[in-house]
């Protein structure tokens, strides 16, 4: 799948929103690509995820565990790792902080694969990474759909994506006018109650 192709995909399922957005991160953009858009499209969701197996595969080898950070990447994370043949595990927030709950275990000897939907600064990333090192010393690289940072995020393990955009996020304090007039929305789940951080 090409780049085009994947922006193509996000176009078409409506999920390049443009407005005034609060990102996980606190940056301000005037662009959000609503992701929940494509994933409530498992046909949609499983082209874009079938291909992002098929790039981490040839990246990276034989994956056993994909882990994904809750909310946005637990569809992606399991869908991924249905084409990848591994098991799909997730962290979520637990008084802000990203754990593996519910019992989920990670086999010392288990290829991990962290899968991401969206990556803007790599901040939930690695608090991801961070979550699963507690778990295991095995991940072998990290993947994500869109790299919004256009490839300046460092996760710290090698890390591919589908496609990486260059989109503009500015700190609250800084931002352009035109962005500035408009009302804010913060789409996200990070900070909002029950998943605070
Ligand atoms: O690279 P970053 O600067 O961390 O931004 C990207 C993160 O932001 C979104 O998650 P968010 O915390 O908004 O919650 P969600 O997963 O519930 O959408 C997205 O799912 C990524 O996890
Ligand atoms: O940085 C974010 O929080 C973010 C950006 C984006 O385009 N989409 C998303 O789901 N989160
Ligand atoms: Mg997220």
């Amino acid at each position: 799948m090409t780049q085009d192709e994947v922006v193509a995909e996000f176009r078409s399922a409506g999920a390049l929103m443009e407005g005034h957005f609060i990102l996980s991160s606190g940056l301000r953009s005037p662009v959000f690509l609503q992701k929940m858009f494509i994933f409530q499209d498992p046909v949609r969701t499983e082209r874009l995820c079938k291909a992002l197996a098929q790039k981490a595969e040839a990246a990276f080898g034989k994956i056993d565990v994909v882990v994904s950070p809750a909310i946005g990447g637990i569809v992606p994370g399991y869908e991924t790792a249905r084409h990848l043949g591994a098991k799909a595990i997730f962290v979520e927030r637990e008084d802000g902080k990203f754990q593996l709950r519910r019992g989920f275990t990670i086999a010392p000897d288990a290829r991990v694969l962290m899968v991401e939907d969206i990556v803007t600064t790599g901040l939930s990333s690695r608090e991801c990474l961070a979550a699963i090192a507690e778990h295991s010393s095995n991940v072998v690289g990290a993947a994500c759909l869109i790299d919004r940072s256009n490839g300046k995020a460092n996760l710290g393990v090698p890390f591919i994506s589908l496609a990486k955009l260059d989109i503009p996020a500015y700190p609250a304090d800084a931002l352009p006018p035109e962005l500035a007039a408009l009302p804010a929305i913060k789409p996200g789940s990070r900070g909002i109650q029950g998943a605070k951080g």
